[in-house]
C-alpha cells in the first residue's frame, strides 16, 4: 500500500462520521500523490501526512443566549485551529444550522492549502456555530455574537488566530463580535477581518471573494484561448460571494442569468440586476421572490435548478456539494466551457471528475475563492501598519494575487505531468510550501 493510501485509510477509520472532512482529505491526498511519491521516505518518516490531516487544536464550547421572548437558547461553538506552519490560523466563522465538527474540519483543512496559495503568511483555521441567524432580530444576533466571543476571545488574537466571515457571518456579526472581544481583552487589534471601514476594515474586502473569483476565471479562460466577455454565466447563491461575482462578471462583459438561495432560484433573461439583488439580500435580508416581484424579466423557481440553465461558465457560490454528477451532466450537455468554485467544495468528487473528463476547465475553490482570505491578509497588514489603502490599491493587489495563483497552479500541474488539471495543480502548489515549513520547524 502506498503512503498516501495508508494515511487515507487511517483518516477514514478515524473520522468515519465526518463525510465532508473525508471528502476534502480524499481530494487533496489523491492529487498529492505525484508530489508525495517524489519524497515518500522523508514524508513517511516525519509522518507529514498524518500531521497535516490532524488539527493542531479543536475547540468546542457552549454558547447560551437569551431570545426576544426571554427564553434561554443554547448553541454549540467551534474553532478548529488546523495548521499554523506558515502563519497565524486564518479562516472564517460559519453560522448555519448544518454546522458540526466535521464541516468545520473540512473547511479548516481546505483553508490550509488555500491560504498557502495566496502567497501570504497565513495558516489554516475555521469556526462557527449551529446557530441560525435567519429570522433573528438584531438584538438576538448581538446576544449570540457576544456569548460566542465570550468563550472564543481566549483562543484568538491578531498574531495567533484571526477569524472572519463565512456563511451567515457578515459585517453585522463581525461588528458585534469585535466589540465584545475589545471589551473582554481591552486591546484594539486586528483580531477579526471583514471589519467595518470605521474600525479597521479594508476597502474591497466585501467584494474580494467574488471579484477574485472572476479575476482567476478571466485568467484561466485567457490562458486557454478564450475570454469572459460575451459569455453567459450561471451563478448559484445570493450572498456575499455570489453578489460580487455577479457584479464583476457583468463589469467584464458577461451576462449572469441566474442566482439562488436556500429556497429557490432566479432566471433573469436580461441579466441579474445587481443593485436590486443587493437591496433584496443585503438590505432587506429577504427571499429571492422579492427580486422576481420587482423585475419583469425574472422568473422565480422553487427548489434547485440553476445548473439546468444553458451557460458557458458556471460559478457555484452557495455551499458544499451543491453541484452533483447529474448537474455536471446537464452543464456539459448544455455546452459549459468552465466551472470555477466560489464556494468551498461545492462540486462533488464524481461531478468534478466528469467535468474534467469532458474537457471543462475546472478551477477548485481553494484557488478560485482565495481572494477573500487574501484580502483579509491585506486587512491584517493595514491594521499592523495602522494605515488604510485605497480601494484601487487593494483591488490591484487582489487581482495580482489571483493571476499569480492561477499561474502557480498551472505550473505545478505541468511540472508533475497533469497539464490542465487545476485540482492537482492547486493541491500540490498549496501543499509544497506548508510541507516545507512543517519540515523546517521539526516535529510539532
Ligand atoms: N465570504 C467569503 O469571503 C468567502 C466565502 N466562501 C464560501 O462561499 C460560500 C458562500 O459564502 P457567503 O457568500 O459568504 O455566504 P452568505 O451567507 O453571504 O451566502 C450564502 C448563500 O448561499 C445560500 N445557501 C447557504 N446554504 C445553503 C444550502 N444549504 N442550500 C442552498 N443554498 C444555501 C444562502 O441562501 P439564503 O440566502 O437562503 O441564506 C445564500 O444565498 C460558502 O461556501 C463559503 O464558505 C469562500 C471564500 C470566502
Ligand atoms: O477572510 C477570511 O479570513 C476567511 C475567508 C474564508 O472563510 C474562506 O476562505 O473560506
Amino acid at each position: 500500500m502506498s503512503y498516501v493510501d495508508e494515511v487515507l485509510a487511517r483518516v477514514k477509520a478515524k473520522n468515519a462520521s465526518q463525510p465532508e472532512f473525508l471528502q476534502a482529505v480524499e481530494e487533496v491526498l489523491d492529487s498529492l500523490r505525484p508530489a508525495v511519491e517524489a519524497n515518500e521516505e522523508k514524508f513517511k518518516k516525519e509522518a507529514l501526512l498524518e500531521r497535516i490531516t490532524e488539527p493542531e487544536r479543536q475547540i468546542i464550547f457552549r454558547v447560551p443566549w437569551v431570545d426576544d421572548n426571554g427564553q434561554v437558547q443554547v448553541n454549540t461553538g467551534y474553532r478548529v485551529q488546523f495548521n499554523s506552519a506558515i502563519g497565524p490560523y486564518k479562516g472564517g466563522l460559519r453560522l448555519h444550522p448544518s454546522v458540526n465538527i466535521g464541516i468545520i474540519k473540512f473547511l479548516g483543512f481546505e483553508q490550509i492549502f488555500k491560504n498557502s496559495l495566496t502567497g501570504l503568511p497565513i495558516g489554516g483555521g475555521k469556526g462557527g456555530s449551529d446557530f441560525d441567524p435567519k429570522g433573528k432580530s438584531d438584538r438576538e444576533i448581538m446576544a449570540f455574537c457576544q456569548s460566542f466571543m465570550t468563550e472564543l476571545y481566549r483562543h484568538i488574537g491578531a498574531d495567533t488566530d484571526v477569524p472572519a466571515g463565512d456563511i451567515g457571518t457578515g459585517a453585522r456579526e463581525i461588528g458585534y463580535m469585535y466589540g465584545q472581544y475589545k471589551r473582554l481583552k481591552g486591546v484594539y487589534e486586528g483580531v477579526l477581518t471583514g471589519k467595518g471601514l470605521s474600525y479597521g476594515g479594508s476597502l474591497a474586502r466585501t467584494e474580494a471573494t467574488g471579484y477574485g473569483l472572476l479575476y482567476l476565471t478571466e485568467e484561466m479562460l485567457k490562458c486557454n484561448g478564450n475570454d469572459i466577455a460575451g459569455k453567459t454565466v450561471a451563478v448559484s447563491g445570493a450572498g456575499n460571494v455570489a453578489i460580487y461575482a455577479t457584479q464583476k462578471a457583468q463589469e467584464l462583459g458577461a451576462k449572469v442569468v441566474t442566482v439562488s438561495d436556500s429556497t429557490g432560484w432566479i432566471y433573469d433573461s436580461e441579466g441579474i440586476d445587481v443593485a436590486l439583488l443587493k437591496e433584496v439580500k443585503e438590505v432587506k435580508r429577504a427571499r429571492l421572490t422579492e427580486y422576481a416581484a420587482n423585475r419583469p424579466s425574472a422568473e422565480y423557481h422553487e427548489g434547485k435548478g440553476v445548473w439546468t440553465v444553458k451557460c458557458d461558465v458556471a460559478l457555484p457560490c452557495a455551499t458544499q456539494n451543491e453541484l452533483n454528477l447529474e448537474d455536471a451532466k446537464a452543464l456539459v450537455a448544455n455546452g459549459v466551457i468552465a466551472v470555477a468554485e466560489g464556494a468551498n467544495m461545492p462540486t462533488t468528487l464524481d461531478a468534478t471528475k466528469y467535468l474534467q473528463e469532458n474537457g471543462v476547465l475546472f478551477a477548485p475553490g481553494k484557488a478560485a475563492n482565495a481572494g477573500g482570505v487574501a484580502t483579509s491578509a491585506l486587512e491584517m497588514s493595514q491594521n499592523s501598519e495602522r494605515l488604510s489603502w485605497t480601494f484601487e490599491e487593494v483591488d490591484a493587489k487582489l487581482k495580482n494575487i489571483m493571476v499569480n495563483i492561477f499561474h502557480n497552479l498551472d505550473n505545478a500541474a505541468k511540472k508533475y505531468g497533469f497539464e490542465g488539471n487545476y485540482v492537482v495543480g492547486a493541491n500540490i502548489a498549496g501543499f509544497e510550501k506548508v510541507a516545507d515549513a512543517m519540515t523546517a520547524q521539526g516535529i510539532v
